[in-house]
Order: C-alpha cells, then sequence, then structure tokens
C-alpha cells in the first residue's frame, strides 16, 4: 500500500490544470512504454474540472487517443444521455472533442440498457467487461490502470462508495450495484476498494471549502467504511490533488514541502 503523498495549489483551476498536465505526461510515458494506457475516470465537479482542462490543453494532442482504454470509477444509474450521468458530462467536458477508439471507451451501462433498472446485473456485466480485459500479469480480474482519479465527496465518499454502506464493505467483487446512495441519484453502480486498489496510481481530487473536512478526516487515519477515500490506495502511488482551500483543515503535519 502506498501512502498518500499531497499536492496543494493555490486555486481550483490551477489544480485542474495541473492535474491534466500531469495526466498527459503519464499517458504519453504509458503510451511509449507499454503500447497503450489505461484512465479510470471520475465524475463529480473536479473530474469534469479536470477533463476540461485537458480538452483546453494543447499538449493534450501529445496522447494518441486511439491507444488510451477509458473506464469509469462510477456511475450514476440514469438512462443513456441523461445529463446527469457521469460518461454523458465526460463527453460534453472532453470525450466528444477527442479522436478515441471506441471500442476503448468502456461507459458503465445504464439503465435503459440491456440490463434494464437490474443495476446489480448491470454492476456485474461492468465487472465480466473489465475482467475480460485483465490478462495474467494484471493483479485480479481488472486490468491494472494506470492512473485512477477518483473525486472525493464531502462525506468522505469516492466513486459511488459511501459511509457505511455495503458498497464500501465489499471485499470480493470488483463492481457493485449501490442502493439507497445519500447523494442522488440513490441508484449507482460503482467500482469498489479492491478493484481501486488494483491501479497503478490513484489520484483523489478535492477543491473547494466543502471539501476540507473530507479530506481532513480521510488523511488522518480514519477507516475506510467511515470514510470510503481513506482506503483508496494505488498500488505504487496515492496522490491528493488539492487546492488551497480543501487543504485548509489539514493537519500542518501532513502539508508537504512545497505547495503550487
Ligand atoms: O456523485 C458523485 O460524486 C463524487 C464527488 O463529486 P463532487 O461534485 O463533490 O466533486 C464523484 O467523484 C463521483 O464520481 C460522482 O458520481
Amino acid at each position: 500500500m502506498s501512502t498518500p503523498q499531497l499536492v496543494v495549489h493555490h486555486d481550483k483551476e490551477l489544480m485542474a490544470q495541473a492535474a491534466a498536465a500531469r495526466l498527459i505526461t503519464k499517458v504519453v510515458d504509458a503510451q511509449s512504454s507499454r503500447g497503450y494506457a489505461s484512465v479510470v475516470l471520475t465524475g463529480g465537479r473536479n473530474g469534469n474540472g479536470l477533463l476540461a482542462a485537458l480538452a483546453a490543453a494543447p499538449a493534450r494532442d501529445a496522447i494518441d487517443w486511439g491507444r488510451i482504454d477509458i473506464w469509469w470509477g462510477d456511475e450514476r444509474f440514469l438512462p443513456e444521455g441523461d445529463p446527469d450521468r457521469n460518461v454523458t458530462q465526460a463527453r460534453e467536458a472532453l470525450l466528444d472533442a477527442v479522436p478515441l477508439d471506441p471500442k476503448r471507451v468502456h461507459a458503465m451501462p445504464a439503465s435503459d440498457g440491456p440490463y434494464g433498472t437490474d443495476v446489480d446485473a448491470a454492476a456485474e456485466a461492468y465487472a465480466a467487461e473489465l475482467a475480460e480485459a485483465s490478462d495474467p500479469e494484471n493483479h485480479g480480474a481488472v486490468p491494472t490502470f494506470d492512473v485512477l482519479m477518483l473525486g472525493v465527496g464531502p462525506d468522505t465518499h469516492v466513486a459511488s462508495l459511501f459511509p457505511e454502506l455495503p458498497g464500501v464493505r465489499e471485499t470480493e467483487r470488483t463492481v457493485v450495484g449501490v442502493h439507497g446512495a445519500p447523494k442522488p441519484p440513490p441508484t449507482r453502480v460503482s467500482l469498489t476498494l479492491p478493484a481501486i486498489r488494483a491501479a497503478r496510481e490513484v489520484w483523489l481530487l478535492a477543491a473547494g471549502e466543502d471539501k476540507a473536512q473530507a479530506a481532513a478526516i480521510a488523511l488522518s487515519g480514519a477507516g475506510e467504511i467511515q470514510a470510503p477515500a481513506a482506503g483508496a490506495h494505488g498500488r505504487q502511488r496515492t496522490l491528493w490533488l488539492l487546492d488551497a482551500a480543501a487543504a485548509s483543515q489539514l493537519p500542518r503535519s501532513l502539508y508537504p514541502p512545497a505547495s503550487a
């Protein structure tokens, strides 16, 4: 398990731009060493901010968009095209503007798709898609993602793993259907902590005052059942990307030596 590293940026715009630049470098490196890259997107304000910053970055064309696998950490279980679906928002922010290979874009199922409103069947299907994409050198039934991004909710939720709900307690399955989420919509699909922890790098994004308490709790030794963000770690690296407002309640001992 990698120890969390923190980078604190002045504000959320700078944080989004710096995270986008960091992602471009990671993806280009993976593509040059392995031929392709594998990235897991997050929904939410900070995740979409990063995608919009990436869309606006001239260096985005350094990425070979045809050789990147895009997955999602969670999805709001709503009809295809619903404006509240994470995939709809990601398409608007970035994906529609770059030449991705549609076969490599792995959206989570919609509630009017092949599984209808059966969110557990939808979760099982996504787990099967991940398993099919993993190969023997991977450490489980998911591919080894290069970067898995997670927005941190004000209640410390990540993906759609909410404090104390069954999803965050899952130790076997890689994807679960979520019922009764406290944040609308109540029905969701989510990667589990074991799937998240298979990633090489996990980046947690937290910008804004409403994330300050969550960041402080998750980084001060809370348990993952009470604070799911505390359980999100990458195999090689766990990186918290914050702005000054979100970092404002962190104990001084956690502050990085330099902030940007
Ligand atoms: O509902 C969700 O919320 C979290 C956090 O979103 P934010 O707007 O508070 O940053 C997000 O990471 C997750 O993907 C999404 O489904």
